[in-house]
C-alpha cells in the first residue's frame, strides 16, 4: 500500500448538486466510514426535521467543520485507495479557504472531481454564468488541475433516464470545453450519490451505460512527473533557531534536488551559504526532491538573511525576486468592482505581502484568452484581466510558465479571497 503513488483529489461543484452525498457515500462503500458512522448521522439528520437525506453528506460535513475549528492542521482530512492509487481528499470549495490553499500549494489537487446534479434546473444555475460548477471548472483550469472527471449525480431523481444524462453531460461538456480542458480526456459518470450508484458498484439501473464507475475512473487517472529536473526552488516556510545546531529553516522543496553539501543563495537577501545537513521526520538524508518536506541545517547563512515567504534556490540559477510583474487575474469575489491602485494582500507559496494592483492592461475572455477591453477602469466578479501588480516590498515570484509551484497567487482582503492569478511575466527584478 505504501508503494501506490499518491493523488491529492477535490470535488468541486455548485452548492447542493450532492458534493458532500456523493463522495460521503463513496467512502462509505469503500469501507473507509463505517455503517453505524453513517447510520448516526442519520438519525442527527433526522433530528433537524430534514428526515435522513444528508446522513452521507455529514460524513464530510463533520469533517469540514474539524477542519474550520482547527483541528485537523494539515489539509489531509481523508485517505483512501483505489487498486492503483494512494487518494487525500483535500479541501472542499466553498470551505473559505480553499483557493488560497490550492495556490499557495498547501493543498494542491492533481485532480477534480466535478459534481453536477442531473435535475435539470440545478444542471442549469450550476453551468449558468454565476453557478459555481463554471466558477470552479474555471479555478481547477486557471490554477493548473489538469485531471478532471465530471459526476453527474442525482440519476434516481430523473428516474435514471439516459435521455436526462445525455443533457446535462451535454451542459456540462459546454462548460468543461469552455474553460480549456480537452473534452475527450473528461470522462462523465452518471451517479446517485444518494442511492450509490456507479460510485463504488456498477449500477443496474442505468443498463444504457456501459461506461466506468467513479472508483474506477480514479484509477484511470496518472500522476505528474516530478520536477527534479528544473532548478532548486525551496521556499521557507519558518526559520527555527535551534541551540547547538544553529539555523533550521524548513519548507517544502517545490522543484529541482536540495544536497548536503551543496551551495546555496538565498533570496531577496542574496545570502550565500551551504547546506550542511537535511533531515524529514527526524531522519537525516543525504537529498531532497521536489516533493519533499523537510528541515534542514545551513552554513554561513545568519537568521536575518533567511525567514518565511524567502526562496531557496542555486547561486547559478537564483529564485527570481519581482519589483513588479504581468498576471493574468480572475476576480472570484468582491461586493462592488476593483479599480487600479487596489491594495490587497497577495498570499503565493510561503509569501504574504501587500501588492498594489497599479495597472489593468486588458479584460480578456477568460477561456479564449481573447482582448475584450483595452485598459476598463474597474473589474466585477467573472472578469480576467492582464494587470500589472507591484509588492510593497521586492518578492519571490516565479512565471507560471516556468514555475507553476511558484508562478499562482491569491489576492485577499477582509478575510476574503478577492481574485486567484498566474505570472506571466516579471516587468522589474530586484537584485540584492
Ligand atoms: N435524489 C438525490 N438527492 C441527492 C443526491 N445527492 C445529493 N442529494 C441531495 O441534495 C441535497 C444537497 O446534497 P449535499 O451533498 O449536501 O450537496 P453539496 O453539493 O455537498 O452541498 P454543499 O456542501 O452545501 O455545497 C441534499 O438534500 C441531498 O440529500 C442524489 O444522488 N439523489
Amino acid at each position: 500500500m505504501a508503494d501506490k503513488p499518491h493523488l491529492n483529489m477535490i470535488v468541486t461543484g455548485h452548492i447542493d448538486n450532492g458534493k458532500s452525498t456523493t463522495m460521503g457515500h463513496f467512502l462509505m462503500d469503500l469501507g473507509v466510514v463505517d455503517e453505524r458512522t453513517i447510520a448516526a448521522h442519520g438519525a442527527e439528520s433526522e433530528k433537524t426535521g430534514k428526515g435522513d437525506t444528508f446522513k452521507y453528506a455529514w460524513v464530510m460535513d463533520n469533517i469540514k467543520d474539524e477542519r474550520e475549528r482547527g483541528i485537523t492542521i494539515d489539509l489531509a482530512f481523508q485517505k483512501f485507495e483505489s487498486s492503483k492509487f494512494f487518494f487525500t481528499l483535500i479541501d472542499a470549495p466553498g470551505h473559505r479557504d480553499f483557493i488560497k490553499n490550492m495556490i499557495t500549494g498547501a493543498s494542491e489537487a492533481d485532480a477534480a472531481v466535478l459534481v453536477l446534479s442531473a435535475k435539470e434546473g440545478e444542471t442549469d444555475t450550476a453551468t449558468a454564468a454565476g453557478g459555481q460548477a463554471r466558477e470552479h471548472a474555471f479555478l481547477l483550469k486557471t490554477l493548473g488541475v489538469k485531471q478532471i472527471i465530471v459526476a453527474i449525480n442525482k440519476m434516481d431523481a430523473v428516474e435514471y433516464k439516459e435521455d436526462a444524462f445525455k443533457a446535462a453531460k451535454e451542459k456540462g461538456e459546454k462548460l468543461v470545453r469552455s474553460v480549456g480542458y480537452k473534452i475527450d480526456d473528461v470522462p462523465f459518470i452518471p451517479v446517485s450519490g444518494w442511492k450509490g450508484d456507479n460510485l463504488v458498484k456498477k449500477t443496474e439501473n442505468m443498463p444504457w451505460y456501459s461506461g466506468k464507475t467513479l472508483l474506477e475512473a480514479f484509477d484511470d487517472l496518472t500522476v505528474e512527473e516530478k520536477p527534479t529536473g528544473k532548478p532548486l526552488r525551496t521556499p521557507i516556510q519558518d526559520v527555527y533557531t535551534i541551540t547547538g545546531v544553529g539555523t533550521v529553516p524548513v519548507g517544502r522543496v517545490e522543484t529541482g534536488i536540495m544536497k548536503a553539501g551543496q551551495k546555496i543563495i538565498v533570496m531577496p537577501s542574496g545570502a550565500l551559504g551551504e547546506i550542511k545537513s537535511i533531515e524529514t521526520h527526524h531522519t537525516e538524508m543525504p537529498s531532497a526532491e521536489a516533493g519533499d518536506n523537510i528541515g534542514f541545517n545551513l552554513r554561513g547563512i545568519e537568521k536575518k538573511d533567511i525567514k518565511r515567504g524567502d526562496v531557496l534556490g542555486e547561486p547559478e540559477n537564483p529564485p527570481n525576486v519581482a519589483k513588479e510583474f504581468k498576471a493574468q487575474i480572475i476576480v472570484i469575489h468582491h461586493p462592488t468592482a476593483i479599480a487600479p491602485g487596489y491594495t490587497p494582500v497577495m498570499h503565493a507559496h510561503t509569501t504574504q505581502v501587500a501588492a498594489t494592483v497599479t495597472e489593468f492592461l486588458q479584460k480578456i475572455n477568460p477561456a479564449t484568452g481573447a482582448v475584450e477591453e483595452e485598459n476598463p477602469k474597474f473589474l466585477k466578479v467573472g472578469d480576467a484581466a492582464i494587470v500589472k501588480i507591484r509588492p510593497v516590498r521586492p518578492t519571490c515570484i516565479e512565471t507560471f510558465n516556468e514555475f507553476p509551484e511558484m508562478g499562482r497567487f491569491a489576492l485577499r482582503d477582509m478575510g476574503a479571497t478577492i481574485a486567484a492569478g498566474i505570472v506571466k511575466e516579471i516587468t522589474e527584478e530586484y537584485k540584492p
